[in-house]
């Protein structure tokens, strides 16, 4: 049996925390459909990891989360210490705590033996909404991880298992490595990086020294992370670095499950085969990870992180693993900064698509194009402002380049909410049939004239004009009835507009007398500078 001293047997838990108490019609099915999901693939041959985008945006864009925020637990130390199995017990907690005496342990595959079973990263596919005692909602996604040091793993690999689950264990090459990110972030940041970090040490045989329980972790822990002087340099700055990266740092002891536990192959994870003394600890340990009040959701460079954003990050951060060596923590850090950039634009630009809809969607009616760019202007100053506002890490050179990212999409995005607008107006949609009528009408008044006066080689030109014109509305008819020919009908209305356009120069004055139907007030763009 293993004793504290032996890191082995320290498994962290870093909870970045998140669940639903009246479920939709909608996660109903996802409960029954729940299974562990592989989102990070590791490749067993080449030791490099893989994300599963698709799958990991199924879980997480779905409608009633993706904008919740985000409470990630997730469990990660040595193998084969029964990380699966502990979340399995915490996907009791979410479901129906604690389930029959006779009921086998089912959710993310567990199993005895010394091979180790989880690889990569899995998560559970569903995803619980839970109302925090304050009345708001947040997600929590469980997420379970290889185990570091089995023997077909590299140093690497566990370490960028832990990197992405986002947590740390014991083992110090892997805590230096998140602490000297978490220092650089700090200096950043003045927040603490990360949030909770809970050490579960299992088999506990002495609690005569300390108790079971939390107390006793704690003040186990008070003494572990002590600094003395007389310690060596490395052990201080350990110490140091993880008081100072974590808002919340527990210890948590819990004994032995019994003989059948660890021992017996046919144990199925039945509570009558488990030690009374672990049930009790483990009810005590799993809801103060888990209950609503204990929630702590996701925050990274001081912000609260939704879903959608969970997302930018777990695509930024698996893209700095794929390479050769270990990530410098500055690498990470810059791939943080990056997703913290890229996720406040995807906020931005959210809020802007969000409010020109409200104005001029689909179903909204034609408004005149000067209004139109006024409200763009006034929203987008709100879009920008909004990014502005958000904290973010990287320095205010790095910033200003996804500034102008933000604005140069939303340039875009007007002009496609222009045209859309554009398409709106009868008058605009009449523009090239009405442009080739007065091309056909002048050109037939010019062959008259100039025929009457006998210059018939400018009266033919003006007939093979109108000829020209005439087969040219002819076709653009088609084109608009049948929906054949797209391009030809756009080479037509390019045509016709830039005729439309020249006249209309020459007209500007007293060209928008049309244009003034559906306007909305000066109110209807009086845009209140919020994110909802
Ligand atoms: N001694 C002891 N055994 C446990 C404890 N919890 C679970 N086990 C047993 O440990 C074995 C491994 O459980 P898993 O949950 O598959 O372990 P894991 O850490 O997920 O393993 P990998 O996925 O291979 O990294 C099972 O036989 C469990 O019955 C515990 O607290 N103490
Ligand atoms: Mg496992």
């Amino acid at each position: 049996l293993a004793t504290p001293e032996n890191d082995d047997d320290v498994l962290p838990i870093m909870t970045v925390k998140n669940m639903s108490l009246t479920p939709s019609p909608e996660e109903e099915f996802q409960k029954k459909e729940a299974r562990p999901v592989q989102i990070v693939q590791a490749n067993k041959d080449d030791h490099t990891f893989e994300l599963n985008e698709s799958a990991l945006e199924k879980i997480l864009l779905q409608d009633h989360v993706k904008d919740l925020n985000v409470v990630v637990v997730s469990v990660a130390g040595a193998f084969r210490k029964g990380k699966s199995f502990l979340l399995d017990f915490m996907l009791r907690y979410m479901h129906s705590w604690m389930g029959d005496n006779d009921d086998p342990l089912t959710g993310f595959t567990w199993r005895g033996g010394c091979e180790r079973e989880t690889t990569g990263i899995q998560v559970w596919s569903e995803v619980f909404v839970v109302d925090k005692p304050d009345g708001s909602k947040v997600a929590v996604l469980l997420v379970d991880t290889q185990g570091a040091f089995d023997s077909q793993s590299t140093i690497k690999d566990s370490a960028t298992v832990f990197a992405l689950s986002t947590m740390t264990s014991s083992i110090q090459v892997i805590l230096k490595l998140f602490t000297e990110y978490g220092r650089l972030a700090l200096e950043e940041v003045s927040k603490k990086p990360f949030q909770s970090l809970m050490f579960l040490i299992r088999d506990w045989c002495f609690p005569y020294e300390y108790c079971y329980g939390l107390k006793g972790g704690n003040e186990f822990l008070d003494k572990r992370l002590q600094v003395k002087h007389n310690q060596h340099e490395e052990l201080q700055n350990v110490r140091n670095h993880i008081q100072h990266c974590f808002s919340n740092i527990n210890c948590f002891l819990l004994p032995h499950p019994g003989l059948k536990v660890a021992t017996n192959p046919k144990f199925d994870g039945r509570l009558r085969d488990i030690n009374e003394d672990f049930k009790t600890e483990l009810a005590r340990l799993v809801p103060l990870l888990l209950a609503p009040n204990q929630l702590v959701e996701k925050e990274i460079g001081g912000n609260k992180v939704t879903c959608r954003d969970l997302l930018e990050y777990f695509k930024s951060y698996i893209k700095i693993y794929q390479g050769e060596e270990l990530p410098h923590p500055k690498t990470m850090l810059q791939a943080t900064a990056e997703a913290n950039n890229l996720t406040a634009v995807a906020g931005a630009k959210a809020m802007y698509s969000k409010k020109m809809e409200q104005i001029c969607g689909g179903d909204k009616p034609y408004i005149a194009p000067a209004d139109l760019k006024r409200c763009h202007e006034e929203i987008r100053n709100c879009s920008v402002s909004y990014f502005r506002s958000v904290k973010k890490m990287g320095g205010k050179e790095f910033c200003q380049h996804y500034q102008n990212q933000l604005e140069s999409e939303l340039e875009e995005a007007y002009t496609n909410f222009s045209k859309q607008n554009d398409g709106k107006n009868i008058f605009y949609a009449a523009r090239t049939p009405a442009t080739l009528f007065v091309v056909m009408f002048t050109t037939y008044v010019v062959s008259g004239v100039t025929g009457f006066i006998g210059l018939s080689a400018l009266a033919a030109l003006a007939n093979l004009v109108m000829g020209v014109a005439l087969l040219s509305l002819c076709t653009w008819g088609y084109v608009k009835y049948s929906g054949e020919f797209r391009e030809v009908g756009t080479m037509i209305d390019e045509v016709a507009e830039a005729l439309w356009v020249q006249v209309g120069r020459q007209y500007s004055t007293n060209s928008n007398a049309h244009e003034k139907s559906n306007i909305p007030s000066q109110q209807e763009c009086n845009i209140e500078c919020s994110q909802d």
